[in-house]
């Protein structure tokens, strides 16, 4: 389990010129919480993650990871994008301990030790000699976690990554993603468009509003821990999932309205 990986997010706002993407967001993320951020389109979903990636730097506001002001990228954070974004020229198990390569001087052994078990993890081990081309969108996926999660981050940060998948694979992947947070105690937060994966992944799920973006509700996801595909047609998921889909669309309804 991760001893760390507990953020804070104090006022923070992202201006991109005359566009004010978030507005004073305040945020206590607790290490090992699974958080989904859902949102209309444009409502700042990205914009936050890529604060918390290190990857924009806050127009106002401070967002800290473990006590430490976040300045930039680092490997205590792994981020997956929807492309997946794997090198196409590199087999599975270089994708994976690409990372690895780049980031830390670990001793070859150790390096192959860490990608086999996130191959295994991921269901990659069969393909770690495949080249990207040969895989499915799934699969690619499975790669762009593997290699986040090789690093050894002590938050990962998902964004949209199953948002290109069909249902099915994209229903294996919150599976693997509810394992791997159950086995690894990491914290982690996924951005979607999707209500119901939201849902099934998160123990709590932020709303964002738009324009500004800024945080509309924050709830408390008080399904089991230990949740399978079948909590989903439970009574309370469905509640869940109609009350988030409410607010996401009333939201959005009031920021077309001001306009
Ligand atoms: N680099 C940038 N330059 C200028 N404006 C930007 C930039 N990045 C984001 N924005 C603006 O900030 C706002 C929030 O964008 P962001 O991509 O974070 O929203 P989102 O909720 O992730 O949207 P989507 O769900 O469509 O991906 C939008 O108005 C967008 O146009």
């Amino acid at each position: 389990m991760s001893a760390r990986g507990s953020l804070t997010l104090a006022g923070v706002g992202m201006a991109f010129g005359p566009v004010t993407a978030l507005e004073q967001i305040d945020l206590t993320v607790p290490r090992g919480q699974l958080l989904a951020i859902v949102g209309a389109s444009g409502s700042g979903k990205s914009t936050l993650l890529s604060l918390i990636a290190g990857l924009l730097r806050p127009t106002s506001g401070s967002l800290t990871l473990d006590g430490a002001e976040i300045t930039g990228p680092g490997p205590d954070r792994g981020c997956v994008v929807q492309s997946g974004a794997v090198y196409p020229w590199r087999t599975v198990e270089r994708n994976v301990g690409f990372g690895l390569e780049l980031l830390r001087r670990l001793p070859r052994a150790e390096r192959r030790e860490r990608v086999a078990y996130w191959l295994a993890e991921t269901g990659l081990s069969h393909l770690a000699r495949a080249l990207p081309k040969q895989l499915s969108g799934g699969q690619r996926q499975r790669v762009a976690i593997a290699r986040a999660l090789a690093c050894e981050p002590d938050v990962l940060l998902l964004d949209e990554p199953f948002g290109a998948l069909d249902v099915q694979t994209k229903e294996d992947m919150q599976v693997l993603v509810r394992r791997i947070w159950a086995d690894t105690g990491k914290t982690i937060i996924i951005v979607t468009h999707d209500v119901e994966e939201a849902v099934f992944l998160g123990q709590r799920v932020v709303v964002l509003a738009s324009d500004p973006g800024r945080i509309a509700s924050d709830v408390t996801v008080d399904l089991p821990d230990d949740r399978d595909l079948t909590v989903k047609r439970t009574p309370r998921f469905i509640e869940l999932r109609s009350t988030i889909e409410d607010l996401v669309r009333t939201y959005h309804r009031k920021h077309l309205a001001a306009r």
